[in-house]
């Protein structure tokens, strides 16, 4: 390349496309490699054609794009995690059919499959559990303290930007250059320049950078939420039990997250400006980044988990027409994990060198997150125990957790046994572990947040034979995925191996990638399930907004909720706020007056930011410092205009609200009340206005 190309196009020329890789040398590596990016590539055109069929760009823009209404923008994450959680299943089924066509070296070269298993692991952890999480929170939890929005709505707008322009970084990655090898630990001196000198390792950097302040700007928005804008009467006792694992999970986020955005800045110094901090040489170590990536790592697991269970207490609660038992010690538990999970980090690294005693410190520390874990088992058991339980497909989902999960978290304690670790550190059966309890534990609670919180944001049921259907395959698939791998590893296999010659292994491979096929039926039918709901959504509509009997706050409300979620701010007396105002006779009345309503204004400084800071990644990936630079700049200025901006609000009057409410409550005094105590009543149909005698 001329000097002339090298400024204008840093170290990006044609040979980064794959189909230069595959001119030049064909092969089924070659071939997959273009296919995933041709599958890319037509799906986006495809998203693009039907928007513009429909006319949808202008709705697009105004309704979602521009919105700072934290359900909208909860239900974008969430929309963004199901997308990427199907490229992730994608990739961990060709990685268990790459080992299923063994024994010998399968399919794949081992440094695509080195690709698979890095992307897989990071979009899995960084932009499907992450955007899920951080998507329910946003939705649910300034519902659930009888708020209007969160603390900072435009923050909130720019969170999420930040978080999808990292996920497209790695969406980037399959069409332009290649993505690191490094595991999602990208541990150096392998992702160091000397040893990784291509643009891999430097997606991986600044797609973490970038998403990593979205999601510590979305902690800080969420624990100032719950700090200052619980609604009167909320005191901390009072919280919905989701709401005290946001707080935990918040200040998780605000204190790991850190120490991750160092480390990978650190690496970034040592590859772009030839520092040595984690070399072998010059005084470099890489010990460093382990301690710095797992002082993240560790409490990232627990971030990730402790929202989940929020979830299952709130469906266990609901689905079994109780109140949640032992709800003081769920709060101590929970915030104990939160405390626990910082002490623990060095568990990821037993065989590294350390001496005895520091291990069995840090492995004893590690076994006491099983303590107040258990409590909280025994407290979901105690609170289904007699119990008017529902099975309806939340529940489902909740009662396969409690069983998988409880194996799981075993299987983590046996793992913190140092003398054990060394045996099974870094083999498969570390894979079945953290597959064990990242798939019962944080995607199930997801999916069966989905099924629980629907209705409340559309106004309409999902399906419940294809939710049944799809607990079924997700259980089922991730038993023969997963369960396998525990005897391969206890066997010797390593992880991340893209070939293996013991035939013993084989049969485990063989049920391994069976298993890997049913969980890929599992998420189609998650797709049809939203297919056949939205056909006929007719039918199951839920417009007075409480189908489960729901006791917390976000079910008073109606369905979907107004973008002011109260006409009038609730006046909470007890926990489980609603529950208490239907036993009372105090939901839904007539408030004494309405009050003006001030929103904050859409904007599109999110989306710029999105746009902007994507360009500014791939500037830095590709070397092309002139645009970089610029882009800096032109964020800047962006950020400061938009400080002097002084119309930040809109203002709904008090009369609409007025007749919104008056509206709503005419509704829900027409809509037939069914009795709680009704046995023939079918398990899944929602109780519309249970004890409503006399309420309006
Ligand atoms: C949501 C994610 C999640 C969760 C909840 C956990 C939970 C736990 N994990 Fe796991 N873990 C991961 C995700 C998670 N982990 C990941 C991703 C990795 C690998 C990263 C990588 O290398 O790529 C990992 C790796 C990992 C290691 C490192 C192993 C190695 O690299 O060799 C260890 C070691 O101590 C460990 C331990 C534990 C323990 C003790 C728990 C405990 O919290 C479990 C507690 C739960 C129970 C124990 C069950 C319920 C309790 C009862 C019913 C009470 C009775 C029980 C007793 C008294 C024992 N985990
Ligand atoms: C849905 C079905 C899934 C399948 C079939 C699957 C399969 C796999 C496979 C084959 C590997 C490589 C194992 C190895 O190192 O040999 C892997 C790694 C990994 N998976 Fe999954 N997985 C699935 C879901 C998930 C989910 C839901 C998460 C997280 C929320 C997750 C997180 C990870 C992580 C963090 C790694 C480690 C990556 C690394 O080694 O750096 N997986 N998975
Ligand atoms: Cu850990």
């Amino acid at each position: 390349m001329s000097a002339f190309e090298t400024t204008l196009f840093g170290r990006l020329s044609w040979d980064a496309l794959p189909l230069a890789a595959l001119l030049k040398n064909p092969g089924t590596n070659e071939i997959v490699a273009n296919a995933a990016g041709a599958i890319l590539v037509l799906g986006a055109a495809v998203v693009l054609f039907v928007l513009s069929y429909f006319r949808l760009w202008g709705v697009l823009w105004r309704d979602w794009l521009t919105s700072t209404d934290h359900k909208k923008l909860g239900i974008m994450y969430i929309v963004f995690a199901l997308v990427m959680l199907a490229r992730g299943v994608l990739e961990g089924v060709v990685m268990r059919a790459q080992q299923a066509a063994g024994p010998g070296d399968g399919f794949l070269e081992a440094g695509h499959f080195a690709q698979l298993f890095s992307t897989h692991g990071t979009i899995m952890i960084f932009f499907v559990a992450v955007p899920f999480v951080v998507g329910f929170i946003n939705f649910i939890m300034p519902l659930q303290i009888g708020a209007r929005d969160v603390a900072f709505p435009v923050m909130n707008q720019i969170s999420l930007g930040l978080t999808v322009s990292g996920g497209m970084m790695l969406m980037v990655s399959l069409v332009v250059g290649e993505f690191s090898t490094g595991g999602w630990t990208a541990y150096p001196p392998y992702t160091g320049a000397a040893f990784n000198p291509g643009v891999g390792p430097d997606y991986w950097i600044w797609a973490i950078v970038v998403s990593g302040i979205g999601t510590t700007l979305s902690g800080i928005n969420f624990a100032v939420t719950i700090y200052k804008m619980r609604a009167p009467g909320m005191g901390f006792m009072r919280l919905p039990m989701f709401c005290w694992t946001v707080i935990c999970s918040s200040i998780l986020i605000i204190f790991a997250m850190p120490p991750l955005g160092v480390a990978a800045l650190l690496l970034a110094a040592d590859r772009y400006l030839d520092f040595h901090f984690f070399t072998n040489d010059l005084g470099g170590n890489m010990m460093n980044y382990a301690n710095l990536f797992w002082l993240f790592g560790h409490p990232e697991v627990y971030l990730l988990v402790l929202p989940a269970y929020g979830i299952y207490s709130e469906v266990f609660a609901t689905f079994s027409a109780k109140k949640l038992y032992g709800y003081v010690s769920l709060v101590i538990a929970t915030m104990s994990i939160a405390v626990l999970s910082f002490t623990v980090w060095l568990h990821h690294f037993f065989t590294m060198g350390q001496s005895a005693l520091i291990n069995a410190v840090f492995g004893v520390a590690t076994m006491l997150i099983a303590i107040p874990t258990g409590v909280k088992v025994y407290d979901w058991m105690a609170t289904m125990y007699r119990g008017r339980i529902r099975l309806s497909v939340p529940m489902l989902y909740g009662i396969g957790f409690l069983i998988l999960f409880v194996i799981g978290g075993l299987s983590g304690v046996i793992l913190a046994n140092p003398t054990i670790d060394f045996q099974v550190h870094n083999t498969l059966f570390l894979v079945a572990h953290f597959h064990n309890v990242l798939l019962p534990g944080v995607l199930f609670a997801m999916l069966a947040g989905v099924n629980y919180w629907f209705p409340k944001a559309f106004g309409f049921r999902l399906n419940e034979r294809w939710g049944r259907i799809s607990v079924a395959l997700w259980v089922v698939g991730f038993l023969f995925t997963f369960m396998p791998l525990y005897f391969v590893g206890l066997m010797g296999m390593p992880r991340r191996s893209f070939n293996w010659e013991d035939p013993s292994f084989q049969p485990y491979m063989i049920a391994a990638v069976i298993g890997a096929l049913i969980i890929l039926c599992g998420l189609l039918s998650v797709l049809v399930q939203l297919y056949v709901s939205i056909r006929d959504r007719a039918q199951n509509r839920v417009p007075v907004g409480d189908p489960w009997d729901g006791r917390t706050l976000e079910w008073s409300i109606p369905a979907p909720p107004p973008a002011y979620n109260f006409a009038v701010l609730p006046q909470v007396r007890d926990r489980d706020a609603f529950a208490e105002a239907k036993e009372s006779g105090t939901a839904y009345l007539k408030p004494t007056g309405y009050d003006d309503i001030e929103l904050p204004k859409n904007t599109s400084i999110g989306f710029l930011l999105c746009v902007l800071s994507g360009v500014w990644m791939f500037a830095l990936v590709w070397w092309i410092w002139w645009l970089a630079l610029g882009v800096t700049v032109a964020m800047l200025l962006i950020v400061i205009v938009w400080t002097f901006a002084t119309e930040t609000e809109v203002v709904i009057p008090a009369a609409q609200v007025k007749a919104e409410h008056e509206a709503w409550l005419a509704l829900v005094a027409r809509t037939p009340a069914v009795d709680r105590d009704d046995e023939a009543a079918p398990a899944n149909l929602g109780y519309a206005r249970p004890d409503m005698e006399g309420a309006t």
